[in-house]
């Protein structure tokens, strides 16, 4: 069976140019991505989990078309991406709200750039709004409702145009633990109301073994798939208190174990990363050597 999504060898590179205030040096390539492969079943719930820096929002960017791989490829039922669609909605971290429109109006745009008659729009708003549970928010613009609802007319926005799958950008990062614990149970339950393929990109341990049925762990950068956990829960709504159950905390821990070692790496990465932008000579001296530092 052919996968929803199917990335092939994906590598991508940034070329950065340091400012010294007098001195500018040659672009340096930097590696975010190295040889990513993955396949994603269609309505598969995929999560990736890795450190800060290890490349998830580059190929989350990657996924929507928002950028292109410097080399591999992408394919969406079997085609290559070639820039952003609606056939793949995007939940960021910053909810990315329009501020002046209300909520209604925030869910229909998506609609309205896909050409759904004024009624239409409204009648699939109003049901995806009802799905997330803001029914009677309706008409409250941004600034007048939560975060975690902020989230939801998101989800909602996304969901409307019926996209093929839904990319999530460590979408419940900002939440504090109660909403963000909410918000997780509510997604497992629009999501199998929907039966959309879900990518979800993480930073969260628990959050990740959570919600996806696969758990893909990443390394710091440049960013490789470790390894893809199977997450074995049929229904982790239905299980009661699932975090405390045994086999939960295990699996927790065996992502723990094979993430420490890769938080620690990106950690120091990012202590020589800000210890070079101090030091001019150094900064040469690994550019003359040819050295990829950043
Ligand atoms: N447009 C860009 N130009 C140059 N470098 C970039 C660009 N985008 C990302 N990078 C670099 O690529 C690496 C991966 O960044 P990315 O934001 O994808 O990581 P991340 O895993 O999402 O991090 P975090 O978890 O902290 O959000 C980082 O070293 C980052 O500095």
């Amino acid at each position: 069976m052919t996968a929803k999504i199917s990335i092939q060898h994906v590598q991508k590179s940034f070329r950065i140019q340091r400012n010294l205030g007098h001195l500018k040096e040659d672009d340096q390539p930097i590696s975010a991505l190295n040889d990513i492969n993955l396949d994603v079943k269609q309505g598969e719930f995929m999560v990736i989990v890795g450190p800060s820096g290890c490349g998830k929002s580059t190929l989350l960017d990657l996924l929507a078309g928002l950028t292109k791989p410097s080399s591999g490829q992408i394919l969406l039922d079997g085609s290559p991406i070639t820039g952003p669609n609606l056939d793949r909605g995007i939940v960021f971290q910053q909810y990315a709200l329009f501020p002046w429109k209300t909520v209604l109006a925030n869910v229909e745009f998506g609609l309205e750039a896909k050409g759904v008659p004024r009624k239409e729009r409204r009648r699939i708003a109003l049901e995806f709004i009802q799905l997330v549970g803001l029914s009677g928010f309706e008409n409250r613009y941004p600034h007048e409702i939560s975060g975690g609802m902020k989230q939801r007319v998101a989800i909602a926005r996304s969901l409307a145009y019926d996209p093929e799958v839904l990319l999530m950008d460590e979408p419940f990062a900002a939440l504090d633990a109660q909403t963000r614990e909410t918000l997780q149970s509510e997604l497992l339950r629009i999501w199998e109301a929907t039966k959309k393929t879900i990518i979800f990109i993480t930073h969260g341990i628990e959050e990740a073994v959570y919600l996806g049925q696969r758990v893909a762990v990443m390394t710091s950068r440049p960013g490789r798939i470790k390894k893809v956990l199977d997450i074995p829960f049929v229904s982790r709504r239905s299980e009661e208190d699932l975090r405390s159950n045994p086999e939960f905390v295990r699996l927790r821990h065996e992502v723990w174990d094979l993430l420490k070692d890769e938080v620690s790496r990106a950690q120091e990465q990012e202590k020589s990363k800000s210890l070079d932008s101090f030091d001019p000579n150094k900064s040469k001296t690994l550019s003359r050597g040819g050295v990829i530092n950043g």
